[in-house]
């Protein structure tokens, strides 16, 4: 049992969520709000450690109206424990929690566990599938991936994504360094590629919006 997942970003028409410094402000404004309501459509919204360092972001609604109960509850998976103290995610406008891993610094635990709800699983990185299993029994039924490309890599690899989410802008970068919307070890082979559905397409604003269905492998 697992929420229901939607992994959802901007990218560039070369297929980067970031340019190589970490620069991302990719959605125009129009994409932005439509994210922000898919927002307020999720009970949680997930990112990885690494998004929290470079982008420092809310994940809250706010380019909608709407009210601070409707905030999605959100997520980081940090195997380590490394989210800063002062990070935006840990403030007072929607709850957080932290997955972490055995690996985690016992100190670091206990210094976030007075700002966020701690769930460990896993020995050195986070056991995602385990991890959505106890969101499910939290009554997280909803949930929004908003990245980045490591953490949208071993979520697809893992079965664990039910719909892809993509706003293109009409933007090019480049950059080998640069992240695309799913980085991580990657597969070897086009046969055992991850294949998707086609569901729906429409600009919006600058942006082509593509709603694809995670098709499940056969194996
Ligand atoms: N344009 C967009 O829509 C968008 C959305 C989100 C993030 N971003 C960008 O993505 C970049 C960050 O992406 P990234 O790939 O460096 O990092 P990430 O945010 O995906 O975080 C990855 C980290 O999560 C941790 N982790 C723990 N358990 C894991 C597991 N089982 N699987 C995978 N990761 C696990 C690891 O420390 C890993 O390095 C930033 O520059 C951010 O701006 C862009
Ligand atoms: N859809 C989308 N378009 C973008 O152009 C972009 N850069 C992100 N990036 C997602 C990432 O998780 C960001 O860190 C949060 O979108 C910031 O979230 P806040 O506004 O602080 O709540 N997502």
């Amino acid at each position: 049992m697992k929420p229901y997942v939607i992994l959802n970003a901007a990218m560039t028409l070369d297929g980067k969520i970031a340019t190589h410094t970490g620069s991302s402000e990719i959605s125009g404004k129009e994409d932005l709000k439509r994210v922000h309501r898919l927002r307020r459509e999720c009970d949680a919204i997930m990112v990885g450690i690494n998004t929290v360092l470079i982008d420092n972001p809310r994940l809250t609604i706010h380019k909608i109206k709407a009210d601070k109960s409707e905030n999605p509850t959100r997520i980081v998976v940090d195997s380590k424990a490394r989210t800063p103290l002062n990070s935006r995610i840990l403030n007072k406008e929607a709850p957080t929690i932290i997955a972490t891993s055995k690996s985690a610094p016992k100190e670091r635990i206990r210094k976030l566990s007075q700002k966020a709800k701690i769930i460990t699983t896993g020995n050195k990185k986070v056991n995602l599938k385990k991890l959505m299993a106890e969101l499910k029994k939290m009554g997280i039924k909803k949930l929004m991936l908003e990245g980045g490309s490591t953490l949208n890599f071993s979520m697809l690899k893992e079965g664990l994504v039910d719909e892809v989410r993509v706003a293109i802008a009409p933007m090019i970068v480049g950059g080998v360094k640069a992240k695309t919307l799913v980085g991580g070890q990657g597969i070897p082979y086009m046969k055992d590629a991850i294949k998707l559905q086609l569901k729906k397409y429409h600009t919006l604003g600058k942006d082509l919006i593509l709603e694809y269905k995670v098709l499940k492998s056969q194996k």
